[in-house]
Parts: C-alpha cells; structure tokens; sequence
C-alpha cells in the first residue's frame, strides 16, 4: 500500500526591503485625499488639535497644566535649560494624548461598537502611555518649580 504524503504548504517568504517598493506604493494611493502642500498639512494638524481640544476632556486638562507649568517656570525664572526640559515633558504628554486620540479613533472605526480584545489593549496601552508621560512630567515640574515657589512663598511671608 502506498503512502501519499503530502507536501508542506508554501509559506511565502516575508517582503525584503529591496521588494518593499512594489508592495507599498510610494503615492499612497489608499488615502482619499494627501495634502496638497506644507500649507495645507499644517492647516490639517491643525483640525487635529483643534477636534481633540474640543472633544477630549483630558487634552483640556493637560493643556491647562502645561501652560500652569511654562508660565510658572518663565515667572520664577528658572534656567533656559530648565524652561527647556518643562517644555519638552509638556510637549510630550500633549502630543501623546493626540496620538491616544488617533487611536482611539482608528480603534473604533475598525470595531465599531463591537467588543474587542485586541481593541482593548490598544486603546488601555495608548492611554498607559499618556498616563505615564504625565507622571514623568508631573514629577519633573515638581523638582524644578517646587523649589524656587518655596522660596519665593517663604520669602513675601
Ligand atoms: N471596542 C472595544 N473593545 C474592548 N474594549 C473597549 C472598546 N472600546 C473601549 N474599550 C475599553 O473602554 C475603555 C475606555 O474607552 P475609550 O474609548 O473611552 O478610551 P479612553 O482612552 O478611556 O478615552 P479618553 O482618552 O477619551 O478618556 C478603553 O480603555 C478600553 O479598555
């Protein structure tokens, strides 16, 4: 009696960075519409902002804070290397909520109104990822405004 065995299946090979070209077209042809020119892209990233500003309670917040925070550092007169590094934590925590936006949005045009648990890890990792720029944030404007406020509250007492 003969065998008949059957052969593996064929696993196509993963794209190499020299076929890459083909696979991904350089005109992005998926999107519906691509910005014109740099005038234009600016004026799109502006409607992002704008729309998280509007729609999301936590963008408000931590554009409270961030401006709280510069301001506070420009009136104690910290170092430019301090305002610096207030800047840069304040920066990040807003542009990660926008990012946390994108997602979240991403997220909820593929699943709709479905439960997903691959749509909840995206959507809790994005908001891990806020939350944790802002705590990094929180805890460097303390190190850097607490002290000088200290002295500045001790000193008109
Ligand atoms: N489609 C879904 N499938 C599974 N879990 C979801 C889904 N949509 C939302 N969730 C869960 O509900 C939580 C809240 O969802 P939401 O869309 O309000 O995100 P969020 O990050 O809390 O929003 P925001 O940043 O505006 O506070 C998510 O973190 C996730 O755990």
């Amino acid at each position: 009696m003969s065998q008949q065995v059957s052969s593996p299946p064929q696993v196509s090979a993963p794209p190499t960075p020299s076929c890459l070209e083909t696979v991904v077209p350089k005109q992005r042809e998926f999107s519906w519409k691509v910005a014109s020119n740099l005038f234009v892209s600016f004026k799109y990233a502006w409607c992002g902002i704008t729309y998280a500003f509007q729609s999301q309670r936590n963008f408000r917040i931590h554009v409270g804070v961030c401006a709280i925070a510069i301001a506070l550092s420009l009136f104690l007169q910290l170092k430019p290397v301090e305002i610096a590094v207030i800047a840069v934590t304040s920066g990040l925590v807003l542009a990660l909520e926008l990012l946390n936006t994108a997602i979240e949005s991403i997220v909820d045009l593929t699943v709709k109104q479905t439960y997903h648990e691959l749509a909840k890890i995206a959507k809790d990792c994005a908001a891990g990822a806020v939350l944790v720029s802002a705590l990094v944030a929180l805890l460097v404007a303390a190190m850097l405004l607490l002290p000088p406020l200290y002295v500045l509250i001790v000193s008109v007492i």
